[in-house]
């Protein structure tokens, strides 16, 4: 039999995965690290906890498996994104605390990009918009405030990496400095058109060439970990962002294909094929998972609250202890009584881009209870996501192609019924949610079999995919077009600060 091991190195905890040849899951094991938060919208994490948690959950998941490093082919790498590691070369110890993708420190160097009149030429280049989220603007602010990091990343002393550089410069004992075209594709200096860190950007954002990893597609055998870490060599076979290695994971590998993955916020992304694609309904362009040299793009969207709106139910409401009993508690009543709930807690990302939203609960009467309450917050998770993938019907209509035709599910909050079956109903196409839903993980898995001769080809991993249940709508699209109009209204009706 044949195994392959997959490193999910997530934003609150680290995982590992072991699965076997047809993606049947064998063995995981999770650690959470610290985090940081030295001031208000500061956001970090220590770069040396991140190593060490996700060795640690690699040890233990073979461990579990009852299985050899010998008798895994290769390890695959995903993670999350745009976080930004700064190390010595010579020492192999990071510079400073990674700087996490949530951090919006990088704002002021981002305006003034943005008053230069330079947004249209970044998205040109990049698909993206000029955003402290982004790892270019977190590694320039490194750059100009740690002393001395300047001038010897000038000297070529240090080495720039999102956190899957990271862990493979460790994993490699500093042999590999490399990064896929899906992680790079996440750093305002990548042109995803052509492949390659892009000069002109470079200049733009002051970062020395010398600081940056190889590229590569996202499966390629890109070297061995070393044996002392695992018990024997592994060769390295797969690296991809983990939402674009959810997309691979769910088999989206054609344009118009599109998944959501529903944690703690919501990450819509949609198979663009070999065409650059840019959005005029407020999307991101981003390269997708590269089983090969040639570019594949890919349109995404992000949702701030998704499930964690039943965290604040839970932790902020006390309306139950439990996560899993919203589901109970939704269904008590038979739909939310015209409540309707915008978490815009930390203001409304894609479509709406609205920073300075807050939150608002509408439509209260003296007959609304907590199980209405709980209702529309479920229901806000889909309205969102609606509005997402109408975004991305619309961009796919306007390229000449045909409107998404099914939604393919993952990620904690994808387990609950309602939530689904609202969201098909909503959306008016079915909703499809796999046996595996650790896509993410399975992706990577993939991409790592995949450079290394498990699977012949994405055909092969098509039929894996294997739906668990489809959620088929059964409102009208009059009465769903009307509940969007209701939260559209809804969300006009948000404070901003
Ligand atoms: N039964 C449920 N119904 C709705 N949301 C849920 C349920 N169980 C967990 N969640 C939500 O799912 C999220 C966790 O999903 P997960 O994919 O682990 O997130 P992340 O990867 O972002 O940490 C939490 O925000 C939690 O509130
Ligand atoms: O770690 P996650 O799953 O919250 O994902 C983070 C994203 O990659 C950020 O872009």
């Amino acid at each position: 039999m044949t195994y392959l091991l997959a490193l999910d190195q997530g934003t609150s905890s680290s995982r590992s995965i072991v699965f076997d040849a047809t993606g049947r899951i064998l063995a995981m094991a999770q650690r959470e690290f610290r985090q940081i938060f030295p001031q208000p919208g500061w956001v970090e994490h220590d770069a040396d906890e991140i190593w060490d948690s996700q060795l640690a959950t690699a040890r233990e998941a073979l461990a579990k498996a009852g299985l050899q490093a010998q008798q895994i082919k290769a390890l695959g790498i995903t993670n999350q994104r745009e976080t930004t590691v700064l190390w010595n070369r010579k020492t192999g110890q990071p510079v400073h605390h990674a700087i996490v993708w949530q951090d919006r420190r990088a704002e002021p160097i981002c305006a003034e990009l943005r008053a230069q009149g330079l947004s249209g030429l970044v998205r040109e280049k990049t698909g993206l918009v000029i955003d402290a989220y982004f790892s270019g603007s977190k590694l320039k602010w490194l750059l100009d405030h740690v002393p001395g990091a300047r001038a010897q990343a000038e000297r070529g002393e240090l080495a720039f990496g999102t956190v899957d550089s990271w862990l493979m410069w460790r994993l490699s004992e500093g042999r590999i400095h490399a990064t896929d075209v899906s992680n790079a594709s996440r750093t305002l200096l990548f042109n995803v058109r052509s492949n390659a860190w892009d000069e002109e950007l470079l200049a733009l954002l002051q970062i020395p060439r010398a600081l940056l990893p190889e590229v590569h597609p996202s499966a390629h055998v890109y070297g061995q970990a070393a044996a002392r870490h695992l018990g024997a060599e592994i060769a390295i076979g797969g690296v991809a962002g983990d939402q674009q290695s959810a997309l691979f994971g769910q088999a989206c590998f054609k344009a118009g294909m599109a998944k959501n993955t529903y944690g703690t916020g919501c990450f819509m992304l949609m198979h663009t094929g070999e065409q650059f694609q840019s959005s005029a309904n407020g999307l991101i362009s981003t390269s997708a998972a590269q089983a090969s040299a040639r570019p594949e793009f890919a349109l995404e969207g992000s949702v701030f609250i998704g499930g964690a709106v039943v965290q604040w139910l839970r932790d902020g409401l006390h309306a139950f202890s439990n996560s899993q009993e919203v589901q109970g508690l939704a269904e008590s009543v038979p739909d939310a009584g015209g409540v309707m709930f915008v978490p815009a807690f930390t203001g409304l990302g894609a479509p709406y881009w609205q920073p300075q939203a807050r939150g608002a609960i509408v439509g209260l009467t003296r007959g609304s209870t907590m199980a209405h309450i709980a209702r529309a917050a479920l229901e806000s998770i889909a309205f969102q996501s609606a509005a997402l993938l109408q975004a991305m019907s619309s961009d796919a209509v306007a390229a000449g192609a045909a409107p998404v035709t099914e939604l393919r599910v993952d990620g904690g909050a994808c387990v609950n019924n309602l939530l689904m079956q609202f969201q098909a109903d909503l959306l008016g196409i079915p909703v499809l949610r796999p046996r595996v839903i650790e896509t993410t993980a399975l992706g990577a898995a993939y991409l790592a079999g995949l450079s290394t001769g498990v699977f012949k080809n994405l055909g092969d991993l098509e039929q894996h995919w294997r739906a668990e249940r489809v959620f088929h709508p059964t409102l009208s699209r009059e009465r769903a077009q009307g509940l969007m109009a209701d939260w559209e209204r809804a969300v006009r009706q948000t404070v901003t600060v």
